[in-house]
């Protein structure tokens, strides 16, 4: 399974860059999310992998192969970089039934496969279903309609999933009619002596592939009728589309055609497969249910998964790595839980986590003993204790060096004749302080900060109602779900957002004292909107 590498790519269209200087590792097996606000550049990264949109410029690698480079002029075409691709606006063959839409692609499949006697192999498997015909009775047995007859169709789609079969083996099974009380061994014997006569004529290894010195004997061959039947019922039971194998497209929902989109896309086994809002069109309840069948999915088939979406639950859940995307630029590339416990910037902080981040201005400078003392909510006073040692100077040292690094390199980019200047000008990004009067602050002119100006990040499951505490607040609101409650409280002008847990009551207008707790309260800069330290804040 590949490794993909991505090295300073840029897509732009004329001065608009949808994706800027990308550098990115999608790590073999991984389940990597991109995530992002809608139009910054997720897609575009997506297809740019998959060989749909030719990159402005940079260095895309897919295992040992270099797909695309802007300097050696590489651009490997789409259906030759192996990857699989589901997109929200997937279509199926109207003409087709849901069995030939899965399996179509699969019919033209010619690959260099192992030679397998697929005879002997069903032979087996059947005679080994057979030495326990009690569970095969039980199944058929649960396919009676209201007057007593067996439904057969019903049957076999049970047998197939119940003992992993194709849908030939699955009739053969039934043909033995195991429900009418019949001694099965007489059977058995017989496909045991066929086992046994195959395996004298050739070498065979536990799977029935033909062994030839030791090694499995390689054919350039299609895909054998059973084969590709065992495959579209393996994802149609992976999505739980079994029982609409013959029906046609038109006769579906549209949840199910989606399912049938995924399970068409799983079929060929792709090593990558790349995704993009693949459940956008499912209604809530079928959405988590297919995001658990996904997660399943990726272990199951041990590809890389590529994961397009906007909703940071669904990123959340499912990814091994979520990379977070503003404005074309990455902002954070890490597990979800790191990116949401120790984001990179205010971006990150408010983009991901609902209910969201409290943010809330503080000004104040670090005192001999590390702590900050704080000025915040209206002149109230707090002190944030870093969790591990930072020195405040020292990091502003090293953000202005940066900064300026940065300018040089722009610099140095802007002189060239090719440089193109982005349109689409990367700011800092505009945290959300809420208050109780809302302010329309895109009228307000741009304050003059300097390095005392400051922002806390509280997640809301980090304010608590505390015994006592200098901090006092007054109940706004409050939202009971039983397990737990998310409540609004003000303080002076502003507003917090807790998540309490239990289900206790909450009186609005009540007052309650307010503390912070834990240390895994962020602190921010104001002027570049990057994260300095976590810590502790005591009021
Ligand atoms: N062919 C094109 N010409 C010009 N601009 C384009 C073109 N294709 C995409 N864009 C722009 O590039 C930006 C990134 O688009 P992209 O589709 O990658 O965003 P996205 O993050 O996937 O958004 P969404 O979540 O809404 O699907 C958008 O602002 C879009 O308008």
């Amino acid at each position: 399974m590949p490794e993909i590498k991505l090295e300073h790519v840029t897509k732009r269209w004329g001065k608009f860059y949808a994706v800027d200087d990308l550098d990115l590792v999608i790590k073999n097996n991984s389940f990597v999310t991109l995530l992002g606000p809608s139009g910054c550049g997720k897609t575009t990264i997506l297809r740019m992998i998959a060989g749909l949109e030719t990159p402005t410029c940079g260095r895309i690698t897919i295992g040992d192969q270099v797909v695309f480079d802007s300097d050696l002029g590489i651009n490997v075409p789409p259906n030759k970089r192996k990857v699989g691709f589901l997109f929200q606006n997937y279509a199926l063959w109207p003409n087709m039934t849901v069995y030939d839409n899965i399996a179509f692609g699969l019919s033209n499949v010619k690959d260099t496969l192992p030679k397998v006697d697929f005879e002997a192999k069903n032979a087996a498997r059947l005679a080994q279903i057979l030495k326990t015909p009690g569970e095969v009775v039980k199944i058929l047995e649960d396919c009676r309609d209201k007057t007593g007859k067996l439904d057969e169709k019903r049957a076999y789609i049970k047998l197939i999933d119940a003992f992993t079969l194709s849908i030939y083996t699955a009739k053969k099974l039934f043909a033995y009619h195991l429900e009418s009380g019949k001694d099965p061994a007489a059977d058995i014997a017989a496909l045991e002596r066929k086992v046994a006569a195959a395996r004298k004529s050739q070498t065979l290894d536990d799977q029935f592939r033909v062994l030839q010195n030791g090694q499995p004997v390689l054919e350039k061959r299609k895909l054998t009728k059973e084969e590709i039947d065992l495959s579209v019922r393996r994802v149609s039971r992976i999505v739980k589309i079994g029982m609409f194998m013959d029906r046609y497209p038109a006769e579906l929902s549209g949840g199910q055609q989606q399912r049938v989109a995924i399970a068409r896309t799983l079929a060929p086994e792709p090593s990558v497969l790349f995704m993009d809002e693949p459940l956008s069109n499912l209604d809530a309840k079928l959405r988590l249910e297919m995001r658990y069948e996904l997660q399943r999915l990726h272990v199951e088939t041990g590809s890389t998964f590529v994961y397009v979406t906007h909703d940071q639950m669904e990123a959340m859940t499912l990814a091994t790595q979520i990379c977070l995307v503003n404005n074309g630029v990455l902002q954070q590339y890490e597990a979800p839980l790191t990116v949401y416990n120790k984001p990179s910037n205010l971006f990150v902080a408010d983009f991901v986590g609902n209910p969201s981040i409290n943010f809330v201005e503080a000004t104040g400078a670090q005192a001999a003993d590390g702590t900050i003392p704080l000025t915040l909510l209206g002149g109230r006073k707090a002190v944030f204790r870093p969790a591990s040692p930072v020195s405040l100077p020292d990091w502003f040292r090293a953000r202005n060096e940066d900064i300026a690094r940065r300018e040089a390199e722009h610099q140095k980019n802007a002189a060239q004749k090719s440089y193109v200047e982005k349109s689409n000008k990367d700011e800092t990004f505009r945290y959300h302080i809420a208050k109780v009067e809302e302010e329309d602050d895109s009228l307000r002119d741009d304050p003059v900060l300097t390095d005392t100006d400051l922002v806390l990040g509280i997640r809301p499951e980090f304010l608590d109602i505390a015994d006592s505490s200098t901090l006092e607040g007054e109940i706004y609101g409050a939202m009971p779900t039983g397990m737990e409650s998310t409540i609004k409280v003000r303080v002076g002008e502003f507003l917090l957002t807790g998540v309490i847990f239990g289900s206790s009551l909450f009186t609005i207008g009540a007052k309650v004292p307010l503390s912070v707790s834990g240390d895994n309260i962020m602190l921010f800069d104001r002027q570049s909107g990057r994260c300095i330290a976590f810590g502790s804040l005591r009021f």
